[in-house]
């Protein structure tokens, strides 16, 4: 039967407030506490996403792994989202705030729900805002929509995809252009269609396509994508794996991050962005 559950509590993540969606086999779950995809099952046994062993919830922390919601500014804040210096978190401010859940919906063929944040005031501007994220789960796919009736803001769904090994995974197609965040955000220009991890990896990639495929042995996650202008792909390596407080110093081989990121400041449509998971084993 398909179903949507409360539970508390995910992985060592105690007392974390989450739902349970169920769609034949298919499982997910997302916590209320920044609207944070935790897991993607597409059958029992098979996990997509990546969520660190070391992840925190707690303090303010934003959670490492599954897929962060970024809003609104990716990364550190830029200069004319904070005219006035404050000191402000990476990614935007509702990755530690508790969500509420406005809809929920289970049919024969798919099960989905509905997460909110309203703000009255961003740094940046005075007027209220509201966000929302939508799950939904069928068989065969998982899709995260984040939309708001606001434009002039960033945002990205920041998905750790879990790997047998970073240095086995290759991800297309991304020739084009890119900002290497790596070297002081060079423009550069990847000539080949995949990206193979043997380095530290921080890269906007600007000319992105609809659907992305990261591929291991002999299975691909495609990733599919609608309101982005940007696709940013990160693994911190060895020395920034270390360095991050809440990763085991070894997780580097575990993921890759692949990133839906509307990123324009100048963009003032309503947010609509999208990233479909579709794993085919
Ligand atoms: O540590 P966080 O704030 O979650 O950010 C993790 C990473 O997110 C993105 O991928 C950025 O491009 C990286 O520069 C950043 O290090």
């Amino acid at each position: 039967m398909n179903s949507i559950t409360a539970q508390s509590g995910f992985a060592h993540l105690d007392d974390l407030p989450c739902y349970v969606l169920s769609c034949g086999q298919a499982k997910a779950v997302i916590s209320s506490y920044g609207a944070h995809l935790l897991s993607y099952q597409p059958k029992a046994g098979t996990e997509v996403m990546y969520l660190s062993p070391e992840a925190e919830w707690r303090n303010n922390s934003p959670i490492r792994g599954g897929v962060p919601v970024c809003w609104p500014w990716f990364g550190p804040v830029a200069t004319e989202l904070n005219p006035e210096q404050q000191k402000l978190p990476n990614h935007g401010v509702v990755r530690t705030e508790l969500w509420q859940v406005v809809k929920q919906s289970v049919t024969e063929t798919a099960v989905s729900i509905q997460l909110q944040i309203k703000t009255e005031a961003l740094p940046y501007s005075n007027a209220p805002s509201s966000l929302s994220l939508t799950l939904e789960l069928t068989e065969a796919a998982l899709s995260l929509t984040l939309s708001s009736d606001q434009g002039l803001q960033q945002a990205a769904l920041h998905s750790y995809f879990c790997v047998d090994s970073v240095h086995q995974v290759a991800v297309s197609t991304l020739a084009g252009a890119y900002l290497d965040k790596v070297r002081g955000g060079a423009l550069c220009v990847q000539q080949q269609p995949e990206l193979k991890f043997s380095e530290e990896v921080d890269r906007v990639y600007l000319d992105t396509v609809g659907e992305l495929a990261l591929k291991q042995g002999n299975n691909t996650v495609l990733i599919t994508q609608q309101g982005q202008d940007a696709s940013v792909l990160w693994n911190p390596w060895t020395e920034k794996a270390a360095a991050l407080k809440d990763l085991p110093d070894l997780a580097y081989l575990d993921f890759v991050c692949v990133e839906t990121a509307r990123l324009s400041l100048n963009n003032t449509a309503p947010l609509q962005l999208v990233q479909q998971i579709r794993y085919l084993g």
